[in-house]
C-alpha cells in the first residue's frame, strides 16, 4: 500500500535519476524467485548517493513513526536492505538487527544478527518486493524467535498478485514508498523509456512468471 502519492512519485523519480532501473529485454535478468525478467530495479544503488539515501531514510522513518509509532527494533532483510535499514534505525535512534535468508552453517549459526529479545516490537525494512518470498522468510524468522512484527516497509513493490496473496496469508501489514505503476508513469513522463519498451513492460507485467523473451 502506498501512503503518500508525492513520495511515491519522488521515489520513482530518484530511482530513475540514479539509473537504478535497468532494462535488458534481450538478456533478461534472473530474479531471486527464478523468474526471468526484462527489468531489474537495483535499489542498492541508493546507498551511493547521500542526498537520495537521506530522502529514502527520512521517508521510511516518517512512515515508520506515522504507521507504527516507535518500535523497539528495526530489522532489515539481508543483504539488500541492510544499509538503508541501518540508516533508518540510526535516524530513529533505535536498535537494529538484520535477517539472513538462512542460518549460517558456522560460527554462531545465526539467522538473525544482532540482539533481539522475545516480545520486542519490530518493523521490517526491505529494499524491494517481487514475489514477497524473501521478505516473508525474514518475517517468519523474526516471529519464530518471538518478535512481535508490527509490519514492513519497502522502497518498491511490483505489486504482483502472488506477493499480495503471500503477504495476506502471512497476515503482514506492508507499505511501500513507491511501486511499479508510479515507476512506469514517471518513466514515460520523463522519457526514460521508449513507447516500445512501455508496451513490452505492460505485456510482461500481465504474466511475469511465464514471460518468454523474444529471440
Ligand atoms: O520478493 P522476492 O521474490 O523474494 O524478491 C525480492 C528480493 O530479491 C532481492 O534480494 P536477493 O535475493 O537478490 O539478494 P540480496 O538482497 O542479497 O541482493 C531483493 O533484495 C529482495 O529481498
Ligand atoms: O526479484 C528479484 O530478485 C529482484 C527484482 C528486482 O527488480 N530487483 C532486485 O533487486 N531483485
Amino acid at each position: 500500500m502506498i501512503l503518500n502519492k508525492e513520495t511515491a512519485i519522488k521515489t520513482a523519480e530518484v530511482l530513475l535519476q540514479i539509473k537504478a532501473i535497468k532494462l535488458e529485454p534481450q538478456e533478461p535478468f534472473t530474479w531471486a524467485s527464478g523468474w526471468k525478467s526484462p527489468i531489474y530495479c537495483d535499489n542498492r544503488i541508493v546507498l551511493s548517493y547521500p542526498l537520495i539515501r537521506n530522502f529514502i531514510r527520512e521517508n521510511f522513518a516518517k512512515q515508520v513513526e506515522e504507521i507504527y509509532g516507535k518500535p523497539d527494533v528495526i530489522a532489515a532483510v539481508a543483504t539488500g536492505a541492510i544499509g538503508i535499514g541501518m540508516l533508518v534505525a540510526e535516524y530513529l535512534s533505535l536498535p537494529f538487527v538484520y535477517v539472513r535468508p538462512e542460518a549460517k552453517s558456522h560460527g554462531r549459526k545465526n539467522q538473525i544478527e544482532g540482539n533481539l529479545e522475545p516480545g520486542q516490537t519490530v518493523v521490517v525494512i526491505e529494499d524491494l518486493i517481487s514475489t514477497g518470498g524473501s521478505s516473508l522468510n525474514a518475517v517468519k524468522a523474526l516471529r519464530d524467535s518471538g518478535a512481535n512484527v508490527k509490519g514492513m516497509l519497502a522502497i518498491f513493490s511490483y505489486g504482483f498478485d502472488i506477493a499480495k496473496e503471500n503477504i495476506k496469508n502471512a497476515d503482514l501489514d506492508v507499505h511501500t514508498l513507491s511501486n511499479y505503476d508510479y515507476l512506469i508513469d514517471t518513466a514515460q513522463r520523463t522519457s526514460y523509456i521508449k513507447e516500445s519498451e512501455v508496451e513490452l513492460l505492460k505485456s510482461w507485467r500481465k504474466d511475469p512468471a511465464k514471460w518468454i523473451p523474444e529471440s
